[in-house]
This record gives structure tokens, sequence and C-alpha cells, in this order.
């Protein structure tokens, strides 16, 4: 049986030998908060929603394995970004259930906005998460709108005061549904000078009727590059008040320590730094090719790879047989336009496949497929050669700018280190 009390941040009096490590599985985000800005990565600055690197849920569960070796007084795993876990469902429900299955006395935590949480709540409630925590800045949407400029709910974007509207709706039913499930639940509550500083109140209130567990009322770190940066950081004192004042409704978090997404160690012995090698080396590990049988490539008449990635309209989805390799299927490849979003809808569409085959691609996409577990691999030639390079080893470089014979050795590929030709 679970000791739900081991965690340092819903309960101040384990934070001495009770740990916490957050698992930066979620790179998404479903909205966009005027005061988060996860780009810059400073290893030693400590600010929520950063992290060095992102791991895929294999390695994650690699890296739990490597950091209680080191750190056996961690007490509980938590997804908390560095987007939002429910706008990467996949992968946070994927490593919750490796986490749950390999490491039966970790509790299980997350953090979220909320919105896209409503569809998983039996299945967080089934896999054991037993702590959440989801951000309300306002229960007013007037408020609300001047904290959020956009709130994507599958394709379509809302903004002002729709998108701030739905974001609450969202997360007034997953409080709900998270109580009713019995987990344990903390509001974190940014306060934000100016803003929403005189409304916290109000956001205890509510979320004591709700029957929140505790409140974390956070001072907003002003972040570079965001529309919130001049906004002065809120003093001790102002915070001090206005958790008092909260406090008279609810219990108060006045510990917390505003984490990094790939955060690890006791709050007060912070091992971030030092243990940072276990993460780069559960991130290099060798990506999990189960459930992915087949390489998508761009080409127009089906011989040659002779396509931008940017400029596929269709993917031919090619996989191995007894002699060699055989078309599988054609799928769409996600309309142009949508940035970053249609990237992450074609790492959804590819999904099955372990490695694209492309002529060129820029840097963006290259980054979203690879976080996704798939190999973007820019080569001339035949399509045949690039498979033999994927399925049966060989350097992905020795196929630019060439049209005949794979060349390079037979050393193993980036997919398949280590592994020759067989
Ligand atoms: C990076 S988020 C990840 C989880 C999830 N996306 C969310 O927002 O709840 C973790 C926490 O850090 C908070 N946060 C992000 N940027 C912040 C900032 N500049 N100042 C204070 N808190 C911040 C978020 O509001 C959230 O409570
Ligand atoms: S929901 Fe979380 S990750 Fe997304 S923009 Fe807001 S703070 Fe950043
Ligand atoms: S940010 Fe605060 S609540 Fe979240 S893990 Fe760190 S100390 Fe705990």
């Amino acid at each position: 049986m679970l000791d739900i009390k081991r965690h340092p941040c819903f309960n101040v009096a384990v934070k001495g030998w009770c740990g916490r490590m957050h698992l930066p599985v979620a790179p998404r985000c479903n909205i966009m908060c005027n005061y988060c800005n996860r780009k810059y990565d400073c290893v030693n600055e400590s600010r929520p929603g950063v992290t060095s690197t992102v791991l895929t849920p294999p390695q994650a569960e690699d890296y739990v394995r490597q950091v209680l070796q080191a750190e056996p007084r961690i007490t509980v795993a938590g997804i908390a970004g560095p987007g939002d876990p429910f706008a990467n469902p996949r992968e946070t429900l994927e490593t919750l259930r490796r986490i749950r299955r390999q490491f039966p006395d970790l509790l299980l935590c997350l953090a979220t906005n909320g919105l896209g949480l409503p569809p998983f709540l039996d299945e967080l409630a089934d896999i054991g998460v037993s702590h959440v925590s989801v951000t309300v800045n306002a229960v007013d949407p007037e408020i609300g709108r001047q904290i959020y400029s956009w709130v994507r709910d599958g394709k379509v974007i809302y903004r002002g005061l729709a998108g701030a509207k739905l974001l609450l709706a969202r997360q007034m039913a997953v409080l709900e549904g998270l109580k009713a499930r019995n987990l344990v639940v903390k509001v974190n509550t940014i306060v934000i000078p100016g803003i929403n500083e005189a409304h916290v109140v109000e956001v205890a209130k509510a979320m004591a009727d709700r029957g929140v567990d505790i409140l974390n009322c956070m001072p907003l770190y002003p972040n570079a590059d965001t529309p919130f940066a001049d906004i002065p950081e809120p003093t001790s004192a102002r915070m001090a008040a206005i958790q008092a004042e909260a406090g008279k409704y609810l219990p108060q978090m006045r510990h917390c320590t505003r984490c990094r997404a790939d955060a690890v160690g006791l709050l007060d012995q912070d091992r971030t730094a030092e243990l940072r090698p276990c993460l780069s080396a559960s991130a290099g590990k060798a990506p999990d090719l189960s459930g992915r049988p087949y390489v998508a490539v761009g080409t127009l008449e089906g011989v040659l790879v002779n396509q931008h990635l940017g400029e596929v309209g269709r993917f031919q989805i090619w996989g191995p047989d007894g002699q060699g390799f055989h078309l599988i299927a054609e799928r769409p490849a996600p309309p142009p336009g949508g940035g970053l979003q249609r990237w992450q809808a074609l790492a959804e569409t590819l999904q099955d496949c372990r490695a694209v085959l492309v002529s060129a691609i820029g840097d963006t996409p290259r980054e979203v497929l690879r976080q996704q577990g798939i190999m973007p691999v820019v080569m001339q030639g035949f399509i045949d050669q690039g498979l033999q390079v994927v399925y049966r080893g060989g350097d992905p470089s020795s196929l630019k700018n060439r049209r005949r014979g794979v060349g390079g050795g037979c050393s193993g590929s980036a997919l398949n280190p280590g592994g020759g030709c067989m």
C-alpha cells in the first residue's frame, strides 16, 4: 500500500527525507501562458519549465532506475513539462504505466493546466497516480484572458475571452473529476502583480468549494521574451500577506522551490546538476523500435528519395519482407501551414515509423520527429539504399549527395548502434 503522505510538496513534514524527480517527457503545450518561456536552458538556472533534455518513455524508465540508485530517498516521480502532460498524452501515459510497473513503491504525480486532462481521468486513477497539481490562475475569465495568449483545443485555437472561458471550464471539470476519484489535488496559482494578485483569494475560495486539498501561491518568475517580462516578481512580504489571506480558505504550500522540468533531489538538497550525467546517459540510449516497423519516404515516383519534408503531400510507407522491402501504404501528410503543430501532427501520422527518408528537412521538424522517436535521414538516391541503412546498419551520412552505392562502413547505424550488416 502506497503511503501518500511521502510527497514533499504536499506534505512539508517529510521534505527532509522524501525527494521528488521530474521526468521531462512532455515537450509540447496546448496553451500559451504569458509568463512561460521554456526555450532557453541555462543548466545552472532553476525556473519552471526548463529542461536540459527531453526523454522518451523508455528513456525515462531508464533514468528513474539510475537516479534511484544514486538517490534512494526519491519517493515521487512526476511529470511537470517542459510543456503540458496532456498536450503529450501518449508519452505521459506510457511513462506513468512504465514507472508504475517497474517501481511500484514510487508515488506518481503530475502538474498540468488541465485543458487536455478530462478524457484521461479514469486512466490516471487506474494507473495509480495519487497526486495532481492543476495550475489555476484565475476563476474570472476577464482576468484569465490577460494571462493566456491562446488556448488550443484539438485543431482550434481560441484567444481572448473564449480561450480563458474554455480553460476555466475544463479546469473546474478536472478538479471535480480528480476529487471524485479520490486523488490528492493541489492548485498552483501564479501570483502576477497588477494582473491577478488581488484575485488570488477568490481563487482560494473557489478551490476550497471544489474540495482542493492545498493551494500553492507561486510568485511570478519574470521571464525574458514573454509578455510579462517587465512585471516585477512579487516581494516575499506581499506573498506572505496573500498566503495568510488565502490560508483562511485552504491549507497553503509555502515551501515551493519553483522547480525545473528535470529537477531531482530533496527540495532543500537539489541534485539536478549533480545527477545530470544520468539524464544525459538515459537521453543517449538507443530508441525503442518495437511498435515502429516501417519507414516513411518522401518520393515523387516511388524509386528515388527526392522530396523535401515540407513539400511531401503523401508519404510512402515501406517495410521489410523476406527478400527486401516493399511498399505497404501511402499516407497523406498534414496540410502545409500551422508551424510546430504541423510537425507534431506529422509525428502522430508516422507513429509506426522508425525513420523518415527525405532529401532535406528544417531544424524544427527534425527535432520534433527525433524527440518522438522518428529518425530523420537526409539523403539523395534510391529508396532501397536508404532502407538498407535503416534496417541493416550503416552510416546515414553516407547517403548524402549520392545516387549509387550505399558506401560507408557496416558498423551499425544511428538506429541500430553497434549492429552490423546482416
Ligand atoms: C512549467 S509548468 C508545467 C506543467 C503545466 N504545463 C502547468 O502549467 O501546470 C509547471 C508550473 O510552473 C509554473 N510556471 C511556469 N512559468 C512560470 C513563471 N514564469 N513563474 C512562475 N511559475 C511559472 C506553471 O504555471 C506551473 O504551475
Ligand atoms: S501551461 Fe505550463 S508549459 Fe504551458 S505555457 Fe503555461 S506554464 Fe508553460
Ligand atoms: S515546483 Fe513546487 S510543487 Fe512543483 S515539485 Fe517543485 S517544489 Fe514541488
